[in-house]
């Protein structure tokens, strides 16, 4: 029997989770938490590598208390790395080096990989990542922009919405690649992908593109854009950078990014969240349209995930896009899973880490 540690850190908790099995696909869950990121640690530490030493530490009392002494491989959330194929990848010393510059975009999830390493060099065991959120599986016309030297990318949900489609498909009988499906994954950031036969083809750039959510702008009008950047608001592009991913979207009109604040909000008669909550919905629900088009509108499912797919918000973006497919909600998030299936696929079957 082999047991794994699974690190996922948001940007307000760190996630861990232990798991213990013999095959990928029998996997028990031991014990799991999240170690809360305090508001001020936030606030004093906004960039999340100088968090490494207070998450580590909390991880290391969990596992102390806990009298856990022996894993036998360490997997951590993927980050923003370079455009990759999907797929397991050992903690090697250029993913650290890019994760901790940010190289290629600031997010807490950057901080998997280097936890990771810490623990696996800890226990003495591999340490990996998966699916990271820098997959990139883009058709050649998804990539243009309009604007030569700013090609669209691809920075996707790629580990929960390649585990939901494994489950979706599961449930229509067969296996990913067998279908096509349009997924929205909608949590603190949004990524709406267009999946044709297990391949995400496109997909709104979740940090930068697309409907707003919880905390990010999403696609913005341009000129509108271009004046605030040099409206003095901001001291540098970086600031104004972090605001648009952090403070924007359901956080800039109500003040909160926690869609059952919102959702109590509504049912308490607030006019403003509802018009709000309704403005996302409508957004996402053109996002899933834009999508269809992508798959020529050969599409099975439109599958809704992550936190926020409840009613009414999953009610309203039904009743926009049922005529493009079935609708079918696999609520929550999957990331501990699909991290602890790929240790269990690399100790428990050989499936050898690719190189990063
Ligand atoms: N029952 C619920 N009803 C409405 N919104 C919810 C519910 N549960 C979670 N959410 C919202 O989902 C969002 C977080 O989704 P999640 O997928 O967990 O996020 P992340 O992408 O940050 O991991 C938050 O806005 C949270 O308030
Ligand atoms: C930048 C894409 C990853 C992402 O948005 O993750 P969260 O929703 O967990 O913030």
């Amino acid at each position: 029997m082999s047991r794994f540690l699974i690190i996922n850190p948001g940007s307000t908790s760190t996630k861990i989770a232990l798991f213990q099995g013999e095959n990928s696909w029998q996997l028990e869950e031991l014990a799991s938490k999240s170690l809360p990121v305090e508001d001020d640690v936030v606030r004093r530490f906004s960039d999340p590598m100088e968090q490494l030493q207070l998450r580590e530490d909390a991880i290391a009392g969990v596992l102390t208390s806990a009298a856990i002494e022996h894993v036998d491989a360490v997997a951590g959330r993927g980050g923003l790395t370079r455009p990759l194929e999907a797929g397991s990848y050992a903690v090697s010393d250029t993913l650290i080096d890019d994760l901790s510059h940010h190289r290629f975009g600031i997010h807490a999830s950057n901080l998997g990989a280097v936890l990771a390493r810490r623990f696996g060099e800890r226990f003495g065991v591999p340490s990996l990542i998966a699916d990271p959120v820098g997959v990139d599986q883009f058709e050649e016309e998804a990539r243009y922009s309009g604007w030569p030297s700013i090609p669209r990318k691809s920075m996707i949900h790629a580990l929960n919405i390649r585990s939901v489609a494994r489950e979706a498909a599961r449930e229509m009988g067969g296996s990913a690649g067998d279908f096509n499906f349009i997924i929205a994954h909608l949590g603190g950031g949004i990524s709406v992908t267009p999946m044709r036969k297990g391949r995400m083809i496109d997909v709104n750039n979740a940090n930068e593109e697309g409907p707003f959510s919880p905390q990010r702008t999403g696609t913005l009008p341009l000129c509108g854009v271009i004046d605030l950047a040099f409206s003095g608001e901001f001291s540098s592009a970086d600031e104004m950078k972090r605001a648009m991913v952090q403070r924007g979207g359901l956080f800039a009109y109500l003040g909160t990014p926690d869609g059952r604040e919102v959702c109590k909000r509504i049912a308490a008669g607030d006019q403003r969240a509802e018009s709000v909550y309704k403005a996302m919905a409508y957004q996402i629900s053109k996002e899933i349209g834009a999508m269809a088009t992508a798959l020529k509108g050969k599409v099975d499912a439109v599958v809704l995930t992550g936190g926020l797919p409840h009613p009414p918000l999953s009610d309203w973006i039904t009743e926009r896009c049922s005529w493009i497919a079935p609708v079918k909600i696999i609520e929550g998030e999957r990331e501990m899973l699909a991290l602890a299936q790929a240790a269990a696929r690399h100790v428990c079957e050989g499936e050898p880490l690719l190189t990063y």
